[in-house]
């Protein structure tokens, strides 16, 4: 029988009207974009519109490290649909407010000691969110400002082009059995479709998290440019993509990326109880236990 899923608090979030940010964001005029146009999103999504330009840029801001929560997801999610419903805007780039993180990917506390209807409610939001960043109809690209392990990586392949900034220390990859969990099918599926199956393959069975040169060379990222250019590198990328008539490269994409998430499509209930029956089992909540234990004596 099939899991029912319950959305509450992300349906009440998508009813919610567009939230503007008190205090810093508003009133701050959007980098580059002349006086009048004024940053808008929500506590942890800093959107910064070029109205002019048709692009947005959506920063990441979920503080200490881009923590893919059930609210940051809702709150991107939100975002995303915004700009996808203005016609004003026809690319975005994703790129973080943390120094130094992109994302360190799913938030690992929305799966420790959940109960299975909490794990179901945010498995969902993950499908959502990559759905939506992999068929949307905008441009997007990946301004990826620090390092991007599992769902921070998945974020970044589900981008129209990869843009990583130089530092040894932004290492990108799906890491996912150096925890004790699996990659999901279709965070296998994208990989294979950016780096082909054998580099796939080593690189997840490993846990491979990429250096900025090897990213490069295996194809994870598009380019590899000096940290305070990945900014702008991403704009001039744009700049090329939004060359290319919408309605000509919407089509092409979805032609392209419609197969891969059709098979999501088609069994995302059987998916999420997939990922509750493993997530909730004791070995893995153990495995979680342990990394989480990790994280914190790194800090000594
Ligand atoms: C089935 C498929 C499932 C999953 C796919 C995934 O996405 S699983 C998540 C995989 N992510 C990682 O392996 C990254 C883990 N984090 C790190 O390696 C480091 O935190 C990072 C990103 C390199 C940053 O290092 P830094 O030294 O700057 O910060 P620190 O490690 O001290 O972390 C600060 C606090 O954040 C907590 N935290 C880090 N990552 C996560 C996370 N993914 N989920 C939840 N919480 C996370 C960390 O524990 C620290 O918490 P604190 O309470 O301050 O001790």
């Amino acid at each position: 029988m099939a899991l029912t899923v319950g959305l509450r608090p992300l349906t009440r979030a998508l009813l919610r009207p567009w939230a503007r940010v008190p205090g810093a964001a508003l009133g701050r005029p959007a980098a580059g974009s002349g006086d009048g146009v004024r940053c808008f999103g929500s506590p942890r999504v800093l959107v910064e519109p070029d109205p002019a330009a048709g692009v947005a840029v959506m920063k990441m801001r979920n503080p200490p490290v881009n923590s893919l929560s059930l609210e940051f997801l809702t709150e991107l999610l939100i975002s995303l649909e915004k700009l996808e419903n203005d016609k004003t805007f026809r690319g975005i780039i994703i790129t973080s407010d943390c120094p130094g993180i992109f994302s360190a990917g799913l938030d690992l506390l929305e799966m420790y000691g959940r109960d299975p209807a909490h794990c179901a409610e945010y498995w969902k939001a993950v499908q959502e969110l990559w759905l939506r960043v992999y068929l949307s109809n905008l441009v997007v690209i990946g301004a990826i400002n620090g390092i991007s392990p599992a769902g921070g990586c998945l974020l970044s392949l589900s981008c129209d082009y990869r843009v990583l900034a130089n530092n040894p220390k932004y290492a990108i990859g799906l890491n996912e059995t150096l925890l004790g969990i699996i990659a999901p099918f279709w965070f296998k599926d994208v990989l294979v479709n950016t780096i082909g199956h054998r580099a796939a393959e080593r690189a997840l069975q490993l846990g491979f998290l990429f250096p900025p040169s090897d990213a490069l060379q295996v194809g994870i990222v598009d380019q590899v440019v000096p940290e305070d250019q990945v900014q702008s590198t991403a704009r001039s990328v744009m700049a090329q993509w939004l060359a290319i008539p919408d309605h000509a490269r919407q089509l092409t994409k979805n032609l392209v990326r419609k197969p891969t998430a059709d098979r999501l499509l088609q069994q995302r209930d059987a998916d999420i109880q997939n990922f509750v029956r493993f997530i909730s089992r004791d070995s893995i909540q153990k495995s979680l236990h342990v990394y989480l234990e990790k994280l914190k004596q790194k800090k000594g």
